[in-house]
């Protein structure tokens, strides 16, 4: 099984929200990184509008719903709090996955997955609004080994587990003790419940390796700050490449 990069275009739309001239182009950017290889495009929608617009969400849709060789095969995935208004779009869309966050509308990034046990209903809400998209539904969770479980009980199709904890960790004495090994118990948990496990937040060029490593039955790795910041340096397809040569190593 070979882990899926989703590559996510929110710092693509922030850079090119700060001027009235269109670019950086969200649709062009999404074709060239899949013309490199990737697998799919995530975006995350926020209810501010701070990088992603309603506008790029019908956009992406309108380029997955085409017949471009890109295209073939590759996935949309939009992520976001399950509010009416989320869900209306996802239910309008239709993406091929959605994953469900817990942010406040002005969260400053997603630096937490759901707490089944405090906001348990609230999830289980969310995701019968959302449910009419047709999508895969995955639900953003903690690097907890009792998760897994929870989410699937509660009738999840997959989780992604944040592993911004883990990348905040490395190279510290924390990340062997702590970060690395609750996210590997978390990746094994998976396995044994029986649900899929998607990962992101803050993987990176040099994490990503390691984190395949530790999570082998991980199926889909979404980035989207890292890539940008890298892809500035380096250009996307090859920064596009460097991703897929860590994934293939794995
Ligand atoms: C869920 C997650 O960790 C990221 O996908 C999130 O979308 C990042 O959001 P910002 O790009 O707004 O920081
Ligand atoms: N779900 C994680 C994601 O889409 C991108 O997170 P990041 O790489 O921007 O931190």
């Amino acid at each position: 099984m070979t882990t899926k990069l989703s590559v996510n275009l929110n710092k693509v739309a922030l850079l090119r929200n700060q001027r009235d001239n269109g670019y950086p182009c969200v649709v062009t950017t999404a074709r060239r990184v899949l013309r490199a290889g990737a697998h799919g495009i995530t975006i995350h929608p926020r209810p501010d509008q701070r990088h992603i617009r309603l506008g790029d969400v019908d956009d992406l849709a309108a380029l997955f719903a085409s017949d471009l060789p890109e295209i073939i095969g590759a996935e949309f995935n939009i992520e976001g709090y399950p509010s009416e208004d989320f869900a209306a779009l996802v239910n309008r869309v239709r993406p091929h996955q959605v994953t469900l966050v817990p942010d406040a509308p002005g969260a400053r990034t997603s630096e937490e997955g759901w707490d089944f046990d405090s906001r348990g209903e609230e999830l289980a809400h969310g995701l019968a609004l959302v449910r009419p998209s047709g999508a895969r539904i995955a639900a953003f969770i903690n690097p907890d080994p009792a998760a897994p479980s929870k989410a699937r009980r509660l009738g999840l199709d997959r989780v992604e587990v944040y592993t911004g904890l883990y990348a905040m960790a490395w190279g510290t004495p924390a990340f062997d003790t702590t970060a690395a090994p609750h996210l590997a118990a978390t990746a094994a948990a998976a396995e044994a419940a029986g649900i899929g496990m998607n990962a992101g937040h803050d993987l990176n060029l040099v994490n990503l390796g390691d984190f395949l490593h530790r999570a082998p039955n991980c199926l889909e790795v979404s980035i989207g700050h890292a890539i940008t910041a890298e892809a500035l340096d380096l250009g996307w397809d090859e920064t596009v490449r460097r991703y897929l040569d860590i994934i293939n190593a794995a």
